[in-house]
């Protein structure tokens, strides 16, 4: 189910960096396609040879990407396979990721914000729809193909990535770490359900709102541990609506937290309230 690409198609740029067990560089795939030579620009996620034997789950996060497609989820053009590498070729987002490009530009409104909250709440209901449970929310994993800026007021894209290497196979600590994206639940199950991305999804509201700040970075394994077993939540925003809806997302009853129908609802009226709010201050200056 996977369109397989030859090793000698593709060209290797610079290191961008790496996520969990794997390593990602900028590059190149050319693809002949009657008589011409196409070069994209693309993506390369490779996992570490030291974690060959995830490579199923590696590529099964990648397949169950490719087998829908949403414009709000990032595109896996194929795999390859070469010697001990495991290749997965993805479409080359413009931007990176967004909790880089949220620490780097601390300009961006509170429109911009909610537009990128919205898109995330689509993207999620598209796969609560599909009943397809992504596992790994959060704003590394969202990328950003169109910065939109307000002077010519058009809108930021996101694209979800794919959820990488399944947590099952990555090991306590791997899960550990993922605390407070990964819902608590999945500590005492290791089994991804739906109602855990909507968790995630709190999580990652609060990371966006707070610009790209990761919440209880300064915390060892053992602290994120008990954050969980104390019901901890996180520091609520100024925000009361907001605070709200990430908290109602991020309860620790899964079967409490709110369908995607509603959370887009709740992010639409943010958005109204927002622009109306900004509509009355523009009234009273003038
Ligand atoms: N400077 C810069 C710059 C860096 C990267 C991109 N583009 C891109 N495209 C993708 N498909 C995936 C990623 N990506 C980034 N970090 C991860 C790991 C966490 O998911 C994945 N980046 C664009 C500009």
């Amino acid at each position: 189910q996977f369109h397989m690409i030859k090793h000698e198609d593709l060209t290797w740029g610079e290191s961008l960096g790496q996520g969990s067990f794997t390593h990602i560089f900028r590059g190149h795939k050319t693809d002949q396609r009657d008589e011409v030579t196409h070069t994209t620009e693309v993506l390369l996620k490779v996992l570490d040879a030291n974690h060959k034997n995830c490579w199923e789950s590696f590529f099964e996060a990648a397949s169950l990407m490719s087998q829908i497609s949403h414009k709000h989820l990032l595109l896996v053009y194929g795999i390859s396979v070469h010697k001990s590498k495991n290749i997965m070729v993805q479409e080359f987002v413009k931007h990176g990721a967004l909790d880089l490009y949220l620490k780097k530009s601390m300009s961006v409104s509170v429109s911009w914000k909610l537009d990128v909250a919205k898109q995330l709440a689509c993207a999620l209901n598209f796969l609560e729809e599909k009943n397809i449970a992504h596992g790994n929310i959060c704003a590394k994993n969202l990328l950003l193909a169109r910065e939109g800026d307000p002077s010519s007021d058009n809108s930021p894209f996101i694209k979800l990535s794919d959820p990488g290497t399944s947590m099952t196979l990555l090991g306590k600590d791997v899960v550990l770490d993922r605390i407070p994206w990964v819902a608590p639940e999945v500590l005492d199950t290791l089994e991804i359900e739906l109602e855990c991305d909507k968790w995630s999804f709190g999580t990652t509201l609060w990371e966006i709102f707070n610009n790209g700040e990761a919440p209880l970075q300064g915390l060892d394994l053992i602290q994120k541990q008990q954050f969980y077993e104390h019901f901890s939540n996180l520091p609520a925003l100024e925000w009361t609506e907001l605070a709200d809806l990430i908290a109602q997302c991020m309860q620790y009853q899964p079967e409490l937290r709110p369908s995607c129908r509603s959370i887009i609802r709740q992010v639409n009226s943010l958005i109204t309230s927002g622009n109306t709010q900004v509509f009355a201050i523009c009234l009273v200056q003038d």
